[in-house]
């Protein structure tokens, strides 16, 4: 009998199913994906009495289709199969998997069949999984849309047909899917660029971890565990020296708004102190918002702090770069941001510099600036997000933290991950300026560099979740309003880390 699945627990949106024991002999691959995802479309149909309409394509995700029409046939339920390829061409497994819904007595249609008068309780896209070679065009093309325009719930089998697994990028046209069951492990393209936007509710089935067809993307299970000691409760005896000092930089004439967002940003994550260094001759020697801010002449705060960000505002003329290189000789640990990174892709001694460092240094890149670092086009960037990433990691033997949907985190030594807070609140101005203190503020607090990076971009994300949850945007969502938000959450983490 067919049993709604139930989630586990919820990480960050995505419900994981650990699969209920196996039978000691397992059944095929094939065979669990579509009886797994059989048992999440039970639960999407719970209130919707009509057909299912499954639409299968030409490869193993279309076998994955007609395995999951066979578990409905024989459940008694009302369901639909569409598939225009050739029974003759499909692979193996699938081809057993039709022959198994053909002797079951199910019937298989060539072209997508008009809805009945109540509509259909979900539709199911089958045609493409992770083997996807090439836009789609012509017949599947004509499908997708037309499922599109359906007014009910969208599945997914693996992988949203047209969206490529690896790079969350739209091949053509995309199913637009309500929910997506993807299979083993999380693929990249699922949790960046456009993959978000295409899988709707994502469930990891993990059927058993046989095939393990895809490195998990690491990181996306982000819970305050992960950080450790990090939200260990403030020592009674303390003083502002145990929480270290961030500087930024930046602030030239008419950017000064830039580095006193970061450094706002930097006081709301448990600075210590926070010094602001500005290039402009006329700046405010206080900000009157925030006079915890210590505001200095950009050169004077050089010499401060445990850790600095420089870019926010910087500008890029003689005075911008003859402090970049100062920054960069120094031995503090640096984020770079903005404009010391649009310095840094047109100046190759300042590269040089950056490699022999002994100190980490952390580049916070958005695609266009990632591609003037590369000398590739802002597209090439958003085509392959995580080999961009990687790349600038290698270039500059630097982390990197390329911004965008699903913030993309690269180590030098290769090693990735994929970020999954945060919503289209955050497409406004000044949100990197904060990102850019948070980061500031948990080095300064002296936060191992992984674990910054990572606290940093997923408290960003969660901050501005936080707010929409509390009605504050999309629209309208303020870059200054997150390091309040950033503040709470990092003081709920501390609440529910063990005292003992
Ligand atoms: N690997 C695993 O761990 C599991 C895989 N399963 C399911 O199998 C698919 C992957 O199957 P595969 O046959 O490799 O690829 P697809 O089914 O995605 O489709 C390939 C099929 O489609 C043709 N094709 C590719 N691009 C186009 C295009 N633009 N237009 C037309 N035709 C195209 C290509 O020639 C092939 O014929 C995976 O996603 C899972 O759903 C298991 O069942 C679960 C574990
Ligand atoms: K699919």
């Amino acid at each position: 009998m067919l049993q709604p699945s139930q989630p586990i627990y919820t990480v960050a949106g995505i419900r994981t199913i650990e699969t209920a024991a196996m039978p000691s002999a397992k059944p095929p691959l094939m065979e669990r994906a579509g009886r797994a995802s059989a048992e999440e479309a039970v639960r999407l149909m719970i209130d919707r009495p009509g057909a299912l309409l499954i639409a299968c394509g030409p490869g193993n995700n279309g076998g994955d289709g007609f395995v999951m029409a066979r578990h409905f046939l024989q459940a008694g339920r009302k369901v639909v199969v569409a598939f225009s390829g050739d029974t003759a061409k499909l692979p193996g497994d699938a081809k057993k998997s039709w022959e198994a819904w053909r002797d079951a007595g199910g019937e298989t249609l060539s072209d997508l069949p008009s809805a009945p008068p109540e509509g259909w309780a979900l539709v199911v896209d089958a045609l493409f999984g992770i083997g996807l070679q090439r836009p789609i065009n012509g017949r599947y093309a004509d499908w997708i849309r037309a499922l599109n325009a359906l007014p009910c719930p969208r599945m997914s089998i693996d992988v949203p047909s047209g969206l490529c697994a690896d790079t969350g990028r739209v091949l053509g046209v995309a199913f637009k899917a309500t929910h997506t069951v993807t299979f083993i492990a999380l693929k990249p393209g699922l949790l960046t660029l456009d993959g978000p936007d295409h899988c709707g509710e994502l469930v990891v089935k993990r059927l058993d971890l046989d095939a393990n067809s895809y490195l998990p993307a690491p990181g996306w299970e982000v819970r305050p565990a992960l950080f450790g000691d990090q939200f260990a409760p403030r020592r009674l005896n303390s003083h502002k020296g145990l929480f270290g000092d961030a500087v930024i930089i930046g602030g030239a004439p008419g950017m000064c708004g830039a580095p006193l967002l970061s450094g706002r940003a930097a006081l709301r994550a448990g600075a210590g102190r926070v010094f602001v260094g500005l290039l402009d001759p006329r700046a405010p020697v206080v900000d009157l918002i925030q006079p915890e801010l210590m505001l200095r002449p950009a050169e004077d705060a050089l010499s401060e702090g445990q850790a600095i960000a420089i870019g926010p505002g910087l500008g890029r003329d003689e005075a911008a770069s003859a402090l970049l290189h100062r920054a960069v000789a120094s031995k503090h640990t640096l984020v770079l941001d903005a404009d010391a990174l649009n310095l840094l892709a047109t100046d190759d001694t300042l590269a040089g510099a950056l490699t022999r460092r002994h100190a980490p240094v952390v580049l916070t890149p958005h695609p266009a600036e990632a591609a003037r670092l590369l000398k590739a086009l802002p597209d090439e960037i958003q085509a392959n997000r995580l080999d961009a990433a990687l790349k600038l990691a290698q270039r500059f033997d630097a982390h990197v933290i390329l911004k965008g949907n699903g913030s993309l985190i690269a180590h030098p030594d290769g090693r990735w991950l994929i970020n999954r807070s945060g919503n289209p609140g955050m497409s406004a101005a000044g949100m990197g300026d904060v990102l850019t203190g948070l980061l500031a503020a948990l080095l300064a607090q002296r936060w191992p560099i992984e674990a910054a990076i990572l606290g940093a971009v997923h408290l960003h994300g969660a901050a501005a979740d936080l707010l929409l949850a509390k009605g504050i945007g999309p629209i309208g969502m303020g870059a200054s309003e997150l390091p309040d938000a950033v503040r709470m959450l990092m003081n709920q983490w501390v609440a529910q880390h063990q005292h003992y």
